[in-house]
């Protein structure tokens, strides 16, 4: 079963258009979200929850269409969007009382050891926990109640380097068992890169892409070469380039590059930045 799957979803705002959006997150994986500010991410993750209506397109959560049959899938969800919210005065004892009657599948003993794995004070309350500790707050909670597909915007990006490794080998278990999925997005390649099994690229309300990370990795890498041999590519062959006034940087499809010309590994980063700027 996929975990997620969109056809050709559509969102206007005006002069925003998120268009024609289709991508599927299999079961067992996690696919990043990746875009610049104000690309769509948040506006597809909204779609996806159905907190916002869609213009055209389908979208199934869990193999449930999410505007018919959606209220039993979203026990199986966990969401954690860029604030996290919390009555201000709660503790993470009172946040275990609460979540009991919340959620039929609510787990006790998993939320307090998560609580212990993140270092969250046990009873102080809310209003005196940092950025970095409410966000760990809410992925514990949105971890502890056995979701299936766990949706995360932007949610580990006030975390500390430590924090985020720590948080990302938790994502790393919880798919280990091939029945739970992540979409998350984040501005921070270096962690999808690391993560993730699928990267979907967002790109002014357009997807350029949703691939697996390690095919697109095969596919494109780095070039650097002097303007002469740069000419005398073929055009198919470049997706991208930089000229530096030395010589040029491209972002290419291997495929097309004559052998004996050297193409160096291409991070997600690097893959983003040439797609979204073209050529200079
Ligand atoms: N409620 C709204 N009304 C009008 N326009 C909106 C609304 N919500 C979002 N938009 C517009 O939709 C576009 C996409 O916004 P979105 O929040 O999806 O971007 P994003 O990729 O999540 O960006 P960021 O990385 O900055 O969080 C933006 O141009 C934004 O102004």
């Amino acid at each position: 079963m996929n975990a997620l799957e969109l056809r050709n979803v559509s969102k206007s705002y005006g002069d925003f258009v998120l268009k024609d959006i289709s991508f599927v997150l299999p079961s067992g994986c996690i696919m990043g979200l990746i875009g610049e500010n104000g690309a769509g991410k948040s506006t597809t993750i909204k779609l996806i929850l159905d907190c916002i209506r869609r213009d055209s397109g389908e979208i199934f959560v869990l193999g449930k269409d999410n505007r018919k049959d959606f209220t039993a899938a979203k026990e199986d969800l966990g969401v954690v969007l860029d604030e996290a919210y919390f009555p201000e005065s709660i503790t993470v004892r009172q946040v275990n009382a609460v979540m009991r009657y919340t959620y039929r599948l609510w787990n006790e003993q998993t939320y307090f050891s998560y609580i212990g794995r993140f270092s969250l004070p046990k009873d102080k309350s809310f209003r005196e926990f940092s950025r970095g500790m409410k966000m760990k707050l809410a992925i514990a909670v949105a971890l502890s109640h056995e979701a299936k597909l766990l949706i995360l915007d932007e949610a580990t990006s006030g975390l500390d380097p430590i924090a985020r490794d720590e948080i990302l080998d938790v994502f790393r278990e919880y798919t280990r068992d091939e029945q739970h999925s992540i979409l998350l997005s984040s501005h921070i390649t270096s962690d999808l890169e690391k993560l993730c099994d699928y990267i979907a690229f967002i790109h002014k309300g357009n997807l350029l892409f949703c691939q697996e990370k390690d095919r697109l990795q095969e596919s494109y890498g780095v070039l650097r070469c002097s303007k002469g041999e740069f000419e005398a590519l073929r055009k198919q062959a470049v997706l991208g380039y930089r000229d530096s006034g030395y010589g040029i940087e491209a972002l290419v499809d291997r495929r097309e590059i004559p052998a004996g010309m050297k193409v160096d590994y291409a991070s997600i980063e690097e893959i983003i930045v040439f797609l979204a700027k073209g050529g200079n």
